[in-house]
């Protein structure tokens, strides 16, 4: 049983004709974004989509998605996005996939967001997932050393041996920091340090969660049980 696409397909119903919808990035939103395409082939759904990355453009593209860049729109009504761990008030860390900072302006935009997640993303404290901390190039050196005397077990993110890039054109270093007590005062904290331009954690952002179980997609709504 796919638990990722149960919970992707079933976001995609939240989805109405006319809608601006923001397009998260990953492996579970694959399935909202698939979903989507498919009503507008066949159903003559209109929307008009955002995307948080290059990947998520160029699916969107293919599939027949119109998207637009964030600045050609006033606002998003629905932003479904996927999540690396999620608490219980719906606070999570994002940005395994290094779209972070286009996930956060995105959701920052949207009037209701949306996290697709499987039962496993679920915690009960933020910090097991490593923190993506998204730097300025010209510094990153200097910031990794503060980390790493902070106690913060960083490590700089890379793929195929090449220092990883996200879209924005920075780098990202993922902070291994175990549990993290107090995610308000620790994400002050980083984003207060000259040549951090984002970090993965998502505080107040979320309205809905959406979990793919084996039963099917349970959703539940912030505040309510
Ligand atoms: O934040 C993200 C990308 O930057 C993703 O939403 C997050 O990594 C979850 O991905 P997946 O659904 O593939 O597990």
């Amino acid at each position: 049983m796919n638990t990722k696409k149960i919970a992707g397909e079933k976001a995609a119903e939240f989805i109405e004709n006319g809608m601006t919808v923001g397009l998260g990035t990953g492996s579970t939103v694959y399935y909202t974004i698939m979903k989507l395409a498919e009503r507008v082939r066949k159903d003559g759904l209109k929307i008009r989509c955002v995307s948080t990355s290059s990947k998520t453009t160029k699916l969107g593209e293919q599939l027949g998605l119109e998207i637009f860049s964030l600045n050609d729109v006033d606002y998003i009504d629905v932003t479904i996005d996927g999540a690396d761990e999620v608490d219980k008030n719906f606070n999570g860390i994002k940005g395994g996939g290094g779209a972070l900072l286009y996930e956060k302006l995105v959701a920052f935009a949207s009037k209701k967001v949306i996290w697709v997640i499987d039962n496993s993303k679920k915690v009960n404290k933020l910090g097991k997932f490593p923190l993506p901390v998204e730097v300025v190039p010209y510094a990153y050196t200097h910031l990794f050393n503060f980390f790493m005397e902070s106690g913060f077990n960083p490590v700089l993110r890379e793929i195929d041996e090449e220092i990883f890039k996200t879209d924005g054109g920075h780098y990202i270093i993922d902070l291994h920091m175990g549990v993290i007590d107090n995610p308000y005062e620790f994400s002050l904290k980083l984003k207060d340090i000259p040549g951090v331009v984002d970090i993965g954690m998502f505080l107040d952002m979320t309205d809905v969660l959406i979990v793919g179980n084996e039963d099917g997609a349970i959703v539940k709504l912030k505040n309510k049980e």
